[in-house]
């Protein structure tokens, strides 16, 4: 596992209107590493990865990926060098089989060779897609819906995923899956994972770092294994 920093966030400002709903907020994901987005409703967890994978303007501040400034860098630019977002709801096409769903995500890889290979791996890591490929988006289940939208994500080989709430409406063993699957991705092929989640307990468990959010800012990040353990600091920034 490297330790060279993936992402890091400076000073970021960001929101819907005149009022900033992210005030500023810091952040270091080093490669390779799990990160988990914590904190109370409203704090602004999905606003920012909203403002990371460019779907809002940031008003302020600076978003490196592997040293490089993101500033002004188009959507589809910042797919093509690693970032891919997973937005709660999942996006899932309902009219399109499971096969076209996850070929998306790889429609605009040059190396369609490699962008065939990386399908052959999805289908490898989620076997019940494999079974389902000529079923449609609305014909899945939540949890392999969930899967279908991971899926899609991991065809274009991010380095950086944006996973919003994968944890939402699934039962308790399919969140365990999932977040099995995470550090499995993690520790097979390095990949980093910025993890927004109600399911503190779930997403403390499987991450390397706990990031909580409260207001818009950053008001701890520390690592999961100190949030977890740590009685007074749960009690203070997580409420259990
Ligand atoms: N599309 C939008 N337009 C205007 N305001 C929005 C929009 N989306 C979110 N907000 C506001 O931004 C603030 C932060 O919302 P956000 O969804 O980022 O929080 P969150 O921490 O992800 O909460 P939750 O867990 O409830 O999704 C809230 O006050 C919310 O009302």
């Amino acid at each position: 596992m490297t330790t060279t920093d993936l992402l890091v966030v400076r000073g970021l400002v960001a929101g819907y209107g005149a009022a900033p709903v992210l005030r500023a907020i810091d952040l270091t994901v080093p490669a390779g590493t799990i990160a988990a987005v914590v904190g109370a409703n409203g704090a602004g967890k999905t606003t920012l990865l909203r403002a990371l994978s460019g779907m809002i303007r940031p008003a302020a501040g600076q978003v490196l990926l592997a040293g490089e400034d993101l500033r002004g860098t188009p959507v589809e630019q910042l797919v093509r060098r690693g970032m891919a977002h997973v937005p709660e709801g999942r996006g899932v096409i309902s009219e399109l089989t499971v096969d076209e769903n996850l070929r998306l995500g790889g429609l605009w890889r040059r190396d369609r060779a490699d962008a065939g290979r990386a399908l052959d791996e999805v289908y490898q890591l989620f076997e019940p897609l494999a079974r389902r490929r000529r079923h449609l988006g609305h014909q899945l289940s939540g949890g392999e819906r969930q899967m279908l939208a991971l899926g899609r994500a991991l065809v274009g080989r991010p380095r950086l995923l944006l996973l919003d709430e994968p944890s939402l409406g699934l039962a308790p063993r399919v969140v365990a899956r999932t977040m099995a699957l995470l550090r499995q991705l993690r520790d097979r092929t390095g990949l980093t994972v910025l993890l927004v989640e109600q399911n503190v307990r779930s997403a403390l468990a499987v991450a390397d770092q706990g990031v909580v959010m409260s207001l818009g800012r950053v008001v701890i990040a520390a690592p999961a294994a100190q949030l977890r353990d740590d009685v007074d600091l749960r009690h203070a920034y997580l409420g259990f």
